[in-house]
């Protein structure tokens, strides 16, 4: 009757949260270690109850091997003795990933935070590795995003099926169960992240969830060895024999005639059409056919700290005959007023009585039980599931999985099995019990995702304080564990009963889910523990809670020995003194108001509305007698939990409004910066435009004085065009383009006639080109190699062109003033009406507008003519086809890019090319000069003038350029 210590330091074995990036090696999933322990001494290692001595009696699993034991005569003892730890079967919590498929297009797609590296370990990796870190602090450029790597005993991948899930995490639990071992599952995760799934399923096929799993494995297995169900269980580990006045499952028939609305919303959550027995799990666990089962079930909700039974009638004192549905306290009739008034009551927890167990010296007496919570007989999975349905019916109508399927409280179903030998049916001394308990957890932290207020921030600090004290207590076994590990690694500097005197209490009690599951973490049994992570939810800081969680929990050790053996008792209607009345006076509780709803495709939406007064719990005065071998509450650790809890929620608060605030912030800031760039980006484009402008002008002002020396083209005489005719060719934008707002003005005295020749910036910028009284001559003189002005061009061609234009030297020329007074703008040179020779009276009425398109058309042809007789010599381009194309010379450029101030660059137009040798590649034959070019032949014109022309030219040139 050999008995291992499993225990070792938590270092060598315990999942390790590596900040590394380097991965190491996995570890192996430490193997599930079957208890071999018979009926042993045993303990609890958690270093709350002290450990505990199972009395010995054949324990009827091992029965063929076992050698009988005589029971130990019963020992008065208040606290059970310790014994050496190394006595008892330890196994470290097994931890299960799960990671969520994809489900919806409305999620991100890759898993950002999440990498599995391998089937134990996954990293994960602050997604705010942009160099974001909490609440926009950056993270220096030379550190590596955080990232931790995560052990588990297995991680499951998306792509999992339910079938392989269950058969790897809950199938030995299922086999254990059977052969008389504890065990506790549960589902740990955020909101959203399976947990349900995990445990429930779904109603398409294969996807069946381990619960359902459980019970069909169950019920293939004991496929005829039912036993005749004369025994039943009570308490945590008590067995009695049955009353045939015990309760049968309750129905589920609906039928609520005063209430049709929510009659219907009922029928239709209770929907029994789906389930199929072709989802069943098939899995055969071989047993001893010499044994016989009686399977139970039961059903708890741990809502705001409150225990209830979901498997309860709702209004059971009034119908006994167990009727599911709610009916109106105030009037039992049925006819009631809306909203049907249900009620329910919390259960109390109370310890186990040490007197349940063959051996009274503590066996099963560390756990605490629910009192009065109804354990119901099933005998086949269909029954089991419809049990299990009808629970979720409850959870329904009392609110907390109301219309959406996410959890508010902590659901646990509990199946204890009963079996005992064939051939000792009449012997209560064979019988034995194990239980299994499949928690769904409600999810964690949810108090930052859904801005939580009021009720629901009472809720949600209620689930925060059950997981943070399961959390807790798993962090204090643990501490207790390596102490005691290393005492006993060290036998000699300290004395292992020191250690355990000074192990810390584990504060199971400090909330309703430890206080109910504290065997199990006491040494009661195996634990699995699956954690559920969702990867697509941005909730990274959660995530890693729950992974740290997972970390911790693994590195806690449970005694896994055979459940302890129940002491039967007689039948209640034997034994059992009649109850106590309830106490009169209304009851004391919280009312709150639920709608239940329900609709699909095709159905339409149904709502019924449902208040609910949730009684509290009763206070019996044997309660403090019975439990006086536990731990007493601490008062003070309480108050400090309740403490914890209030700046917990002060925390959350004031981390949703920082981040409320950040947002806004944020959003003011960066509107602010948009305007601004608006600004300086609308104040660029002007500066650049009126530069543009500037420049264009004064090179039009240059060919402007090209032409009118004659420097550019031959000598032509051009017919004035007469306002409107200008204007009607303008309007069709065949001739004039891009001139300046004013200058479309018909009251202007300057009209446009004909557009040059083609440059980059032509029609960028707006031009004024005056409407000529009198013919143009264009001269285009041969230009040097280097662009000079060849010697053949004399100075009296100068004054030829000063004649030709201004006509005589005296003759007055309007130059007129801009109206901006800008002097850089252009403004061509005008003759005075009515001075010019050869100028043609202007027309006395409006011209016939077939006379106005001939003289147009007359015009255009003369200018086309002249833009075709153009000719620019100096070897740029030896034939010119039909156009020049100036060039932007780099000093424009330079003054651009000045103006612009630092950092500005110029960016050519769209055709514009950088330099001339490209431009002239492109453009073939075309004929090209720059605008140095134009300079020098204006210039050498301006100096020639100074020379040799009168004072008026000299003038005149100076203020035209
Ligand atoms: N492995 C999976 N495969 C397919 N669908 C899944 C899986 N896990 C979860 N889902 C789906 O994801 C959704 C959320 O899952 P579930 O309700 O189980 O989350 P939960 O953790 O229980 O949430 P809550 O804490 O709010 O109750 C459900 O629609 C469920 O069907």
């Amino acid at each position: 009757m050999a008995t291992r210590s499993k225990m070792s330091a938590p270092a060598t074995r315990a999942s390790s949260r590596t900040k590394t990036p380097t991965i190491s090696p996995p570890s192996p999933p430490p193997a599930m270690k079957a208890s071999k322990a018979k009926s042993s001494t045993r303990s609890t290692a958690a270093g709350t109850s002290g450990t505990k001595t199972t009395a010995a009696r054949k324990q009827l699993a091992q029965k063929e091997n076992t050698p009988e034991i005589k029971p130990t005569a019963p020992k008065k003892a208040v606290r059970p003795p310790v014994v050496d730890a190394s006595s008892a079967e330890q196994e470290p919590i097994m931890a299960y990933l799960r990671i969520r498929p994809h489900l919806s297009d409305d999620e991100a797609t890759s898993m950002p935070y999440l990498d599995p590296l391998s089937d134990t370990a996954v990293r994960m990796t602050d997604p705010s590795s942009d160099g974001r870190g909490a609440f926009g602090l950056h993270y220096r450029a030379s550190m590596t995003p955080p990232s931790s790597i995560y052990r588990f005993s297995h991680v499951f991948l998306p792509a999992t099926q339910q079938a392989d899930f269950f058969a790897k995490t809950t199938l030995p639990l299922v086999r254990g169960l059977l052969d008389g071992q504890n065990g506790l599952l549960f589902a740990y995760g955020v909101t959203n992240s399976g947990k349900t799934y995990t445990i429930q399923g779904a109603n398409t096929p294969g996807s069946g969830g381990i619960l359902p799993r459980t019970l069909d494995v169950i019920f293939n297995s004991i496929d005829g060895l039912h036993s005749d169900g004369r025994y039943r269980p009570i308490r945590l580990i008590g067995v009695e024999e049955a009353d045939p006045s015990d309760p049968t499952p309750p129905s589920i028939d609906i039928d609520v005639p005063s209430e049709p609305v929510l009659a219907e919303v009922l029928a239709e959550h209770m929907d029994t059409s789906d389930d199929s027995d072709v989802d069943a799990d098939s899995t055969v666990i071989k047993l001893d056919r010499n044994y016989e089962y009686s399977i139970w079930l039961s059903y708890v909700e741990v809502y705001n700290e409150k225990a209830y039974d979901l498997l309860a009638s709702v209004n059971d004192e009034q119908d006994k005959e167990g009727s599911v549905l709610p009916r109106s306290a105030s009037n039992p009739a049925g006819h009631s007023a809306h909203p049907v008034l249900v009620t329910r009551k919390a259960l109390t927890v109370k310890p186990s009585p040490a007197s349940d167990a063959v051996d009274d010296t503590g066996a099963g007496s560390g756990g605490r039980y629910i009192s009065g919570l109804k354990h119901f007989r099933v005998t086949s999975a269909a029954q089991a599931k419809t049990l299990v349905k009808l629970g979720q019916l409850h959870r329904r109508v009392f609110g907390t999985l109301a219309n959406s399927q996410s959890s508010r409280s902590h659901s646990m179903i509990t199946i204890k099995i009963l079996k005992n030998h064939r051939g000792d049916r009449d012997d209560p001394s064979s019988v034995q019990i194990s239980r299994l308990t499949l928690v769904d957890l409600a999810g964690s932290e949810r108090t930052k995702h859904t801005q939580t207020t009021g009720d629901r921030l009472k809720e949600a600090g209620n689930i925060n304080k059950s997981l943070m004290v399961l959390g807790q207590c798993m962090e204090v076994m643990r501490s207790n564990q390596k102490r005691l590990a290393q005492s006993l690694a060290n036998p000699g500097r300290s004395d292992t009963r020191d250690v355990k005197k000074a192990s810390v209490m584990v504060p199971f009690r400090h909330s309703k889910l430890t206080e109910i599951l504290m065997d199990y973490f006491a040494g009661d049994g195996r634990i699995v523990m699956i954690v559920n992570v969702n990867p697509y939810d941005t909730g990274f800081d959660e995530n890693s809670h729950v992974m740290k969680f997972s970390a911790l929990a693994r590195e806690v050790s449970t005694a896994v020995n055979n459940a302890p053996l129940p002491r039967v008792q007689a039948s209640p209607t034997k034994r059992s003194a009649p109850t106590k009345p309830a106490p009169a006076g209304p009851p004391r509780g919280v009312t709150r108001k639920v709608t239940i709803s329900s609709f699909g495709p095709g159905k339409k939406l149904s709502e019924a509305h449902l208040e609910v007064l949730e009684e509290d719990e009763e206070v019996e005065d044997g309660d403090q007698s019975e439990g006086s071998d536990d731990e007493p509450i601490n008062p003070l650790v309480d108050a400090l939990f309740d403490e914890i809890e209030g700046l917990r929620l002060r925390l959350y608060e004031a981390e949703m409004r920082c981040a409320i605030v950040e947002a806004e912030t944020r959003e003011e800031v960066m509107k602010e910066m948009e305007g601004r760039m608006r600004a300086v980006e609308r104040t660029y484009a002007q500066r650049l435009m009126s530069e543009v402008e500037r420049n264009e002008r004064k090179m039009d002002a240059k060919i402007d004085m090209l032409h009118q020396a004659g420097l550019l083209g031959t000598a032509e005489k051009y017919p004035v065009a007469s306002p409107s005719e200008s204007e009607t060719e303008d309007s069709r934008g065949n001739l004039s383009q891009g001139s300046h707002g004013d200058s479309s003005d018909s009251s202007s005295e300057f009209r446009m006639v004909a557009d040059l020749p083609s440059s980059p910036l032509q029609g960028r910028g707006k031009r004024k080109t005056a409407t000529s009284s009198r013919p143009i001559t264009t001269h285009i003189p041969r230009l040097e190699a280097d662009g000079s002005i060849p010697s053949a061009v004399d100075d009296n061609t100068d004054d030829a062109i000063f004649r030709e234009v201004g006509g005589d030297e005296d003759e007055d020329i309007a130059i007129p003033s801009t109206s901006s007074g800008d002097s850089d703008d252009y403004v061509p040179l005008v003759p005075a009406p009515g001075k010019t020779k050869n100028q043609k009276a202007p027309p006395q009425a409006a011209p016939a507008k077939s006379a106005q398109r001939r003289s147009t058309k007359s015009v255009v042809s003369k200018l086309e003519q002249d833009m075709n007789g153009l000719v620019i010599s100096g070897g740029v381009v030896p034939e010119a086809e039909d156009s020049i194309i100036i060039l932007p010379n780099r000093r424009i450029r330079q003054e651009t890019v000045e103006l612009g101030g630092p950092g500005v660059e110029y960016v050519p137009g769209k055709g514009e090319v950088d330099t001339v040798k490209k431009k002239k590649r492109q453009l073939g034959k075309k004929t090209v000069v720059t605008e140095e070019q134009v300079e020098e032949v204006v210039g050498a014109m301006e100096q020639r003038a100074l020379r040799g022309g009168s004072r008026q030219n000299i003038r005149r040139m100076a203020r035209v350029s």
